[in-house]
């Protein structure tokens, strides 16, 4: 098992500031990196190129961009399409972002066709769901992600490699509520009853931070964690790192001891 720990930057970073960071990165990564672990960055749009040019050819680091438009090209003022942020560098795209679904008027069905577009041009789509805290509170957080996923990815061709980020909407940002494990797991369980057999990872975002993800790593489900501000310092995201890297070494460790010999 690998576990997945990804940072966005949301829209933060000038291109020093990336360069800088990617350039840390590329040495721990040289030095040993992080076995069982796969790292990912997400820029902005702006920055894509210049970290995949300081993280240096063949890095193990995977680049993404944080949206893309599910048209090839046209007349679409302001968007950036798959192909350009492949061209960039990015091999996964973020789609589905509570933030974007809020401001951007992203819906369920948009969501799909920006899948849809990832997949065709044989990138990694990284989709995101998640309930606000009233359908928490009303008792209907399983029901919803789980209807945001299947029209996620309605349509999937089979082999197509997609991660899932659950992010519920009342634990992301500034005035996050840190989550407990148990409402976590009634969620993360699902999902991957549901859908873990065709995912390359399950993801948990929202108020993650050093001191609670190791425990949200054991989260029933969880395969990695996706991360905005405490990753944004990239002595939180090395430290991240290592954290995950124990976590599946010492996964690795249990499995060796219970194998059949
Ligand atoms: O993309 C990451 C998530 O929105 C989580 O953000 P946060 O770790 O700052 O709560």
């Amino acid at each position: 098992m690998v576990l997945w720990i990804g940072t966005s930057w949301k829209m933060t970073k000038t291109q020093a500031e990336a360069i800088a960071f990617a350039s840390r990165l590329r040495i721990a990564a040289a030095a040993g990196g992080w076995p069982g672990v796969q790292p990912f960055v997400v820029p902005p749009a702006t920055a894509i190129s210049v970290v995949r040019d300081a993280l240096g050819p063949d890095s193990p680091i995977v680049v993404g961009a944080q949206n893309a438009h599910w048209e090839d090209a046209g007349a679409w003022t302001g968007e950036v399409s798959v192909p350009q942020v492949a061209d960039a560098g990015a091999t996964l795209v973020e789609i589905g972002h509570s933030e974007r679904r809020e401001h951007f008027s992203e819906t369920d069905r948009t969501v799909n066709w920006k899948v849809r577009a990832v997949l065709r041009h044989g990138l990694t789509a990284l989709v995101c769901v998640g309930e606000p805290a009233e359908v928490r509170a009303a008792g209907g957080a399983r029901e919803h992600v789980l209807s945001q996923v299947a029209a996620a990815l309605d349509g999937m061709p089979g082999g197509s490699r997609v991660l899932l980020a659950y992010e519920p909407v009342w634990a992301i940002g500034e005035k996050g509520r840190k989550p407990a494990i148990d409402e976590i797991a009634e969620v993360t369980q699902a999902l991957d009853a549901e859908y873990g057999a065709v995912l390359t990872a399950l993801l948990y975002g929202g108020s993650v931070s050093t001191a609670n993800a190791r425990d949200l790593l054991h989260t029933p489900g969880v395969t990695g964690l996706f991360v905005g501000r405490s990753a944004w310092d990239v002595n939180g995201y090395l430290h991240l790192l290592r954290i995950a890297a124990d976590v599946a070494q010492e996964a690795g460790e249990v499995a060796a001891a219970t194998a059949p010999r």
